[in-house]
């Protein structure tokens, strides 16, 4: 179907912002979402050689012509730093390098294609889906009498069909008949009350098995526990270390981001210097990022096929500029980045499994949204058949299964302090 077709099959409605607006083509069903639309590394057009600073200047050409001017950096020392492991080093995929995109017009946002090998997204996905239990907090918590050891430990020890309770005063069958919803639903509500969910469907005072209530799994928290319904973090309760590849990939990442460079950009992006750079103020912690930066507080969250987060702005951590890292498993999704109110035009980015993104400085302060997982972008190194055995885990069957239903998985970690 051509891009024309495609565009007129949707009707935006006039009195929305350009976000919600943006917000309502990604999700839109009607048609297949027109790629072309969606920033994607692979498309940018590179200059031949780099400028003074190291830098290579690019320019993105969506679908419908409008121009985004971008710049790459490679990344020499990645190998060698807090990362610098066996996994991280032995990049098992074809690329050239390792490189960040920089998007002079969202300010602090790096973006670091396909960061991570193949064999590490893999030991990424066993970690996610074992550590979401006590004592992290998991968005099925408040719902049921989930096992102390997690749900996904009693689905590998053959317990999938074991029942789960579901607690008093839950959810009393809020939905009860299988259809889709627009009833908010504890389940599956983010931090934000933006996740939804068409897939979640309750069934009323019944109890669940473990394998339906690993679908129904919407986030899990990790580091400082954080309450969604105060938003607010719980330091009384202590910190929970991180798990440990979480910890060193986001730490590694946040530490080896070019900021150099990223600072550099605002210098010599020329024209709207408030919208196109970040004020000096907001980026000068770089320099103290690149030795110091410690992730302490994260979510991964759990997406399915029909699943989307909407439009927000991460506002709760103590230290409203450094990085906040995310990294993408599974699905490709499409994530859409904007400014710090609704009216200004988000820009679509096309996430892979394996891609990293780190918005800081200003970029902590804008809004975004996870409008759309894209079906049938499951990569083939991550596909139940692939592997015997993972790192960390006997068999890589389950997780690939999982994977395939329709799952994406992000990891989603900052810093507090
Ligand atoms: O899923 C994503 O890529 C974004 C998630 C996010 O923005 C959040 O958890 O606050
Ligand atoms: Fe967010």
């Amino acid at each position: 179907m051509s891009r024309k077709k495609r565009a007129s099959a949707y009707t935006p409605p006039t009195n929305l912002s350009a976000f919600r607006d943006a917000e309502r083509y990604w999700k839109s069903r009607t048609s297949p979402p027109d790629l072309s639309l969606a920033f994607d590394p692979a498309q940018v057009r590179w200059d031949a050689e780099a400028n003074a600073d190291g830098r290579l200047r690019g320019v993105w050409t969506a679908g419908d012509g409008h121009e985004e001017v971008c710049w790459r950096v490679e990344l020499h020392e990645l190998a060698e730093t807090a990362m610098g492991q066996s996994r991280w080093k032995g990049k098992d995929r074809e690329q050239e390098g390792d490189y960040a995109i920089v998007i002079p017009r969202i300010p602090g946002l790096v973006f670091f294609p396909r960061i991570l090998p193949e064999s590490l997204q893999r030991s990424l996905v066993v970690e996610t889906l074992t550590h979401a239990r006590s004592p992290n907090l998991t968005s099925l918590e408040p719902h049921y009498h989930l096992p102390a050891e997690g749900l996904w430990t009693r689905l590998l020890a053959g317990n999938g069909e074991e029942a789960v309770r579901r607690k008093n005063g839950g959810l009393n069958g809020a939905i009860s008949d299988g259809i889709a919803s627009t009833a908010p639903c504890l389940e599956c509500s983010s931090p934000q009350g933006g996740r939804e969910s068409k897939q979640a469907v309750h069934i009323g005072e019944r109890d669940v098995t473990v394998r339906d209530l690993i679908m129904k799994l919407r986030w899990s928290n990790v580091g400082w526990h954080y309450n969604w319904t105060t938003k607010l973090y719980e330091f009384e309760r202590g910190h929970v270390p991180l798990p440990p590849l979480i910890y060193q990939c986001c730490r590694g990442l946040a530490r080896q981001a070019p900021w150099r460079q990223v600072d550099g950009l605002k210098k010599d992006v020329g024209g709207d210097q408030s919208r196109a750079a970040t004020p000096a103020g907001q980026m000068r912690d770089w320099r103290s990022w690149k030795d110091a930066y410690e992730p302490d507080a994260g979510i991964v969250n759990f997406y399915q096929l029909k699943d989307s987060l909407t439009s927000h702005i991460d506002l709760s951590e103590v230290d409203a500029v450094s990085p906040l890292v995310s990294l993408s498993l599974g699905h490709s999704s499409i994530f859409l980045v904007g400014g710090t109110t609704r009216d200004v035009p988000p820009l679509p980015i096309l996430l892979r499994s394996g891609d990293g993104l780190i918005m800081s400085g200003e970029g902590r302060r804008v809004y975004h949204a996870l409008p759309r997982v894209l079906d049938g972008t499951l990569p083939g190194y991550l596909l139940a058949s692939q592997f015997d055995a993972v790192e960390g885990a006997e068999s890589w069957a389950p997780y690939g299964e999982y994977l395939e239903r329709g799952a994406r998985i992000n990891v989603n970690v900052r810093s507090v302090f």
